[in-house]
């Protein structure tokens, strides 16, 4: 029988019970201190040695007793003879012990092959580094439960530590599920799909200090899922399964781990990530987290990190966090805390942010995240304008160097960011697409750098516009149909399934022009409101024959090898603020649009004439 009703347990609670079901008593090893980056000291570490060992000097020059100079002068210089006066001597060098101080080279006048002059006096041990100046042998130099960074190492080795005790890394079995999902390296057949989980966990493992041991795919048959859990918990410290968590007839991770020991808690109040699993399997914590990408990435930091850190026995993580404007009203759910992925710019002196689109199953929203707005369960919604806090994914010095462009979508504009960062390092470009109105809007309150549009109408004061191309729009088929489509009025022919852009797209309006100029008013191709964000978006759905037609740019068609007949020419203009023009933004664009690499993107794509790129008009 599967389970349908989950807990709603919120995410402190659940995290509690999880941290308080569990011991760890991790044993100690040693480790070579060139090894040691990243592992956690068992012991305080006591300095073996001084550092330096002896005196030496800190200077280059020559080697002194300062009683030697003692009333020297301009015009009364000390002269110096070698070997019985004074030495040379390099920074670093062992000072001998007949000596007490060093003259700096330049400080030293040469009379000849043996002689030097001095002309001022000098106090003793200038320029001498003391015996343990940096690390004094006996003293403390590393705390229990410090994670070694490569500094440490440095001061380890200089204080003549070669071992250093450590705490043993928690083995942590990873376990994906799925009897669809093939690991990387494998060919994909249709029905399956690349297991990729594993491998964003292995990585964060290894970040927090964890050693993964990925055990590959576990069919979704109950019996080996349980034998495969049961192995890993013997053989590892802490077992993730992934996905196979929820309420599906093949979602077997509850039921396995209720038999195989106990379940804390099943669903946690968060949105996404809700369906977790925390059991406790022969005294090891054992979670089952959520399949869809987004919420497997969420619920391991929320519950696989903090276990390592107790492992360990170290602090939590501080987050950093930023206030900035909302561009738009954000939407939580009722009874959860949610999590929202978050564009976030700096424009004109202020932080702003939107929220990305997509489910828990877009990993991209996560990749393209700046930051993380969490909407408490007791909070519904914030609006547009309002001041929120965002936790930090990216460092502020990358958010300020984001240029937020909002408006049409083009497949153009994607290589306009890709190529943002060779030609300005640091730089990024997030795009919003949304109607033009709403860019307008957005453009005017500060919402972004700038705004993408189709049409080329009088540019208003305070804006510049700029040229990005002209770009050869068409109608776009697949092999599903078998007569091209070379008219707005072929849309509406019987049985074609059309894809469309969002409401307020340009496309929408010009395909209802050019079917009310057919007289065909009131009439919309099957499937008029079936929306997919982008052109990309929406040729791949052709490509896989879920879709028969669309219009949109050469470029996609080109890439996905179908059929293009040409529509009509427009251009591809981008507005700025002059105030934004005028600044970094501005030049940064400029210099983007103007580069080599995004004239040859553009070429390589096709379909846009270039004529005009980058070129105020
Ligand atoms: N009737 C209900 N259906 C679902 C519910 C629910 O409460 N009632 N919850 C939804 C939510 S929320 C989530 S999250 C998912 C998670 O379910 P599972 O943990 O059982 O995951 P699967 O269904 O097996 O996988 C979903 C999806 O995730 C991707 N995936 C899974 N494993 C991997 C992997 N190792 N690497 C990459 N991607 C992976 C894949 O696209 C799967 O199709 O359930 C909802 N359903
Ligand atoms: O819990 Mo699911 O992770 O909401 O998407």
């Amino acid at each position: 029988m599967r389970n349908t009703r989950l807990d709603s347990i919120p995410r402190d609670e659940a995290l509690h019970q999880l941290l308080t079901a569990v011991d760890f008593h991790p044993e100690k090893e040693e480790v070579s201190v060139s090894n040691a980056c990243g592992r956690v000291t068992s012991h305080p570490v006591i300095a073996e040695r001084s550092m330096p060992p002896h005196a030496s000097a800190a200077m280059d020059g020559i080697a002194v007793q300062a009683e030697m100079l003692q009333g020297a002068s301009l015009e009364k210089p000390v002269l110096l003879r070698e070997g019985r006066d004074f030495i040379y001597i390099n920074t670093g060098d062992l000072l001998p012990s007949a000596f007490d101080s060093v003259v700096m080279i330049e400080k030293v006048k040469v009379v000849d092959k043996d002689r030097v002059q001095v002309d001022e006096p000098v106090n003793p041990w200038k320029h001498v580094r003391q015996p343990g100046e940096d690390v004094a042998e006996g003293e403390v130099i590393l705390s229990a439960r410090h994670t070694i960074r490569p500094v440490d190492q440095g001061v380890l080795l200089a204080a003549g530590v070669e071992q250093v005790s450590v705490l043993r890394r928690p083995r942590v079995g990873i376990l994906p599920t799925g009897s669809e999902m093939v690991p990387p390296g494998l060919p994909l057949e249709r029905g399956q799909l690349r297991e990729f989980n594993g491998t964003v966990f292995k990585s964060l493992l290894e970040e927090c200090g964890a050693e993964p041991d990925y055990r590959g795919v576990v069919p979704d048959r109950k019996e080996i899922l349980s034998q495969e859990i049961s192995r890993a918990v013997d053989m590892c410290d802490m077992v993730v399964v992934n996905a196979g968590s929820s309420a599906g007839s093949r979602d077997f991770t509850p039921k396995v781990l209720q038999d195989l020991g106990d379940v804390l808690l099943h669903g946690v109040a968060t949105r996404p990530g809700k369906p977790v699993v925390i059991a406790v399997v022969k005294g090891k914590p054992v979670l089952g987290l959520p399949g869809y990408p987004v919420s497997a990435y969420l619920s391991f930091d929320w519950f696989v990190r903090p276990l390592i850190q107790k492992w360990y026995g170290l602090g939590r993580d501080s987050v950093h966090v930023v206030s900035a404007r909302l561009n738009q009203d954000v939407q939580g759910k009722m009874g959860a805390e949610d999590f929202i992925r978050m564009q976030t710019a700096y424009v004109n002196g202020e932080y702003v942010a939107s929220p990305l689109p997509g489910g828990a199953g877009v990993t991209m929203s996560v990749v393209r995240a700046a930051s993380w707005l969490r909407i408490p369960q007791d909070v519904q919604r914030y609006h547009a304008g309002e001041r929120v806090t965002l936790e930090l994914v990216k460092p502020l010095e990358a958010i300020r160097k984001t240029l937020l462009l909002a408006g049409c979508d083009d497949p153009l504009l994607d290589w306009l960011g890709a190529e943002a960062s060779t030609c300005c390092p640091g730089w990024s470009i997030q795009r919003e697409v949304m109607e033009e109105e709403e860019g307008w809007k957005r453009l005017r309150n500060g919402g972004c750098h700038a705004l993408v549009v189709y049409r080329r109408a009088g540019t208003p004061d305070g804006f510049v516009r700029i040229c990005i191309a002209e770009r050869d729009m068409g109608w776009i088929t697949g092999s599903t149909v078998s007569k091209p489509v070379t008219c707005a009025a072929d849309l509406l022919r019987p049985g074609l399934r059309f894809i469309n852009l969002p409401p307020g797209s340009g496309i929408r309006e010009r395909i209802k022009r050019m079917l009310e100029a057919k007289q065909n008013v009131g009439s919309v191709p099957n499937g008029w409101e079936r929306v997919e964000t982008s052109h990309w978006k929406a040729a791949a759905s052709l490509s896989e024959g879920t879709a028969d037609v669309m219009v949109g740019p050469y470029s996609v068609a080109k890439h996905y090898g179908l059929i293009w007949r040409p529509a009509w020419v427009e251009p591809l203009d981008l507005i700025v603020p002059v105030t934004v023009w005028e600044e970094t933004a501005g030049n940064t664009l400029k210099k983007i649009l103007l580069s080599q690499a995004f004239r040859s993107a553009a070429q390589r794509l096709g379909g846009y004439n270039l004529s005009q790129m980058g070129q105020l008009v």
